[in-house]
């Protein structure tokens, strides 16, 4: 797994963004695996958010992305597989947090609420923003104990 390794997914709410970030990133050089969906029919966002925890959880990619109409869903979802630390983010500098602050591996996107252009930046901030550590990871640490009293 490197830092360019990215999995994607969304439900139909998400699907065009998500075809949009896929080729805006390929553009950028990352190596981005699409778990779905593949059209626009209605369909349910936990099955994709299981499919992006099992690939970062598994190790075999280092960034996931999913995309549902609020990001909510998508956010509630994910973060029930261990080792999984999603934000639903609507902000650059909220992403840029995320990241410093909350070591989070997951970002989820509402695609109803955002443009293209304002979700590619977000995308950007947040897969190029270093953990800051330090007071932090004591308190990341802290959410891995949570996540371990009811494994
Ligand atoms: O899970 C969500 C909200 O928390 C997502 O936004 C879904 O995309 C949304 O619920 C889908 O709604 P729809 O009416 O079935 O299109």
């Amino acid at each position: 797994m490197t830092e360019m390794t990215v999995v994607i997914g969304s439900d139909h709410a998400g699907f065009a963004m998500k075809e949009q970030i896929c080729r805006y990133l390929q553009e950028k050089g990352y190596t981005v695996e699409d778990v779905g969906c593949q059209g626009t029919a209605s369909c349910d966002y936990p099955d994709f958010a299981l499919a992006v925890g099992e690939k970062i959880r598994s190790g075999q990619c280092r960034w996931g992305i999913l995309i549902c109409g609020s990001g909510v869903g998508m956010a509630i979802a994910v973060n029930k597989v261990p080792g999984v630390r999603a934000a639903n983010v609507f902000d650059p500098a909220i992403a840029a947090l995320a990241r410093e602050h909350n070591d989070a591996n997951v970002l989820t996107l509402g695609a109803r609420f955002l443009s293209l252009a304002q979700a590619c930046q977000i995308v950007e901030k947040f897969i190029t923003t270093a953990f800051a550590g330090d007071r932090h990871a004591r308190r990341v640490q802290k959410i891995a104990e949570i996540e371990q009293k009811f494994c």
